[in-house]
């Protein structure tokens, strides 16, 4: 699917920040701009303190990658900047090399629908230095919103326990392509379907609905109003019973719901979107029991998320369907990821790849130099913990430790014999061209609960969650350490 060019109608390349054109253009008066640099896309920590992130945005990605190239309009617009003396900001020379760009990195990134971890690389890219730090921004634009709203969708079902979530985001989403973006990545986190028509359309998403009180407050009485519904949609009735008075409404929707009865046809259920959930649900279920429609669906919606929904749970609320808007699609407790993109390592003149480190006073910050994968181990379809590894070593297959990047302290001893290994990033493009098909969205969907079953229950809890094991190698942490120390002392010896 051609999802930007759809949206967008040409070029993207220009959706990025002003200072990565304006490195690429240092870059190129430095004649650097074709050395070859490696970059990693990761994130330092869960969302909403939580014990497990989704990947998701790849598809995404691939679209924006395989379109990138600068246009005739993209050209003219950078020719007209100025710098602050009225000169071009750009040489002709510059603008003549963007024109010509054609996209040739290799990129190797973790499936959608992967659970992923801190410090983790999500996604390499291993290219020309000019191409590698254009593409910074919009890399992180996709997977940061995308992931995050995966994983506000994945915790928000997980605690539905499997009972349908409605993605009801749109009205309240941020802007048209936050709405599209966070539809697409509430259903891969696992929501049933979304309101979002269009996201239906261009994603291949169920879509689903009810009707709102203003369908009520368009007719004389509510029951009139239930009457009309259920000529138009005989099979497809949730009705709203919340408008006026709710258990009034329950009795209304009953009363339909025998009329429809008699002639041959079952309402779905009932909508309640105010008031105590818990409660109105109770009382609600009770009624119908009693009224002979022990299968009619109590959808329940207002302001949900997945806290509400436990407590929900927890007060034993008779509710079957969730109905989930604005929390859901703005990340409305933690309104970004911080993923970040860090160069790792660069090819030198002889073509020998160097590692990179940037030594921060925060150990949080210090990066994994060389170029990496990452091997989640499993035992018995269970996962155990993550290994970074360097990709030209070999891992001793008689054994390893891997340790935390954060704390060298804390180590797990891993015995590759005894488990199966994965290798989550997956080539996605070699030389510029993609080598990966992107899966079907059902596909993406089944992974993500595929993967979140192969984690511990104790990884998923809402609050403080257990810390899944992720490593550093043991050849990888001593590069590291080796570097760290080299910097410090070359920053010592200068001081
Ligand atoms: N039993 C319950 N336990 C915990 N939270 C609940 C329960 N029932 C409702 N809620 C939540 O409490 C909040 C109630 O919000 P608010 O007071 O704005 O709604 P309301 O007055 O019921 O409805 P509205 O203002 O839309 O008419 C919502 O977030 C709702 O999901
Ligand atoms: O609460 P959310 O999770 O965002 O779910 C979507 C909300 O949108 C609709 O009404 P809207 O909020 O527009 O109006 P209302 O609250 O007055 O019903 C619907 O009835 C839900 O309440
Ligand atoms: O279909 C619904 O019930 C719906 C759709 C969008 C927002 N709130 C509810
Ligand atoms: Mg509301």
């Amino acid at each position: 699917m051609k999802i930007t060019k759809d949206l967008y109608q040409g070029s993207l390349a220009l959706l990025t920040d002003f200072y990565q054109l304006t490195m690429a253009y240092a870059y190129w008066k430095a004649g650097k701009g074709e050395e070859e640099a490696v970059f990693n896309l990761f994130f330092r920590k869960h969302p909403f303190q939580g014990g497990f992130t989704v990947a998701a945005g790849l598809e995404y990605v691939v679209d924006y990658c395989r379109n990138f190239h600068f246009e005739k309009k993209d050209i003219e617009y950078l020719a007209g900047m100025k710098a602050p003396d009225g000169s071009p900001q750009f040489e002709k020379g510059f603008l003549d090399y963007l024109e010509n760009l054609r996209f040739s990195c290799d990129i190797d990134a973790v499936e959608e629908g992967t659970v992923v971890f801190p410090n983790a690389p999500i996604l390499r890219v291993k290219g020309p230095l000019i191409q590698c730090q254009l593409l910074e921004t919009p890399l992180l634009n996709i997977l940061n919103f995308q992931t995050l709203i995966a994983t506000k969708a994945a915790r928000i079902t997980l605690a539905a326990k499997g009972e349908p979530v409605l993605e009801f985001g749109l009205r309240r989403a941020q802007g048209i392509d936050g709405a599209l973006a966070a539809s697409r990545a509430a259903y891969i986190g696992g929501c049933t379907s979304t309101s979002n028509v269009m996201a239906g359309k261009l994603f291949g998403i169920p879509v689903s609905g009810t009707h709102a009180h203003s369908w009520i407050m368009s007719f004389e009485s509510e029951l009139e109003a239930f009457e009309a519904y259920a000529d138009a949609f005989p099979d497809q009735c949730v009705f709203l019973v919340d408008t006026y008075d709710t258990l009034q409404g329950i009795k209304n929707a009953i009363k339909v719901g025998e009329i429809l009865r008699s002639k041959g046809k079952e309402m779905v259920g009932i909508r309640i979107d105010s008031g105590d959930l818990a409660y109105f649900s109770n009382q609600a279920r009770e009624m119908l029991d009693g009224a002979g429609f022990p299968n009619a669906k109590i959808v329940a919606s207002n302001d949900l998320d997945e806290y509400i929904i436990a407590s929900l749970k927890s007060q034993e609320a008779s509710i079957n369907v969730w109905g989930v808007g604005t929390k859901l699609v703005t990340a409305f407790d933690q309104p970004a990821l911080g993923a970040v993109y860090k160069l790792s390592a660069i090819r030198t003149e002889e073509g020998e790849w160097q590692p990179k480190i940037k030594v921060s006073q925060q150990t949080l910050k210090i990066n994994i130099p060389g170029i990496h994968n990452v091997r989640r181990y499993y035992s018995q379809g269970k996962a155990v913990a993550d290994m970074i590894f360097l990709e030209d070593q070999e891992v001793n297959p008689r054994g390893t430790v891997i340790i935390d990047p954060l704390d060298p302290t804390r180590r797990k001893r891993i015995m590759p014999a005894f488990y199966q290994g994965e290798d989550l990033l997956k080539p996605i493009f070699k030389d510029g061209k993609v080598i990966y098909s992107c899966p079907p969205i059902e596909k993406i969907r089944q992974r993500t609960k595929d993967q979140l079953g192969s984690f511990d229950k104790t990884h998923k809890r809402l609050v403080n969650p257990h810390i899944y094991p992720v490593g550093l190698e043991e050849n990888l942490h001593h590069l590291r350490m080796d570097l760290v120390l080299k910097a410090k002392k070359f920053e010592d010896e200068n001081e």
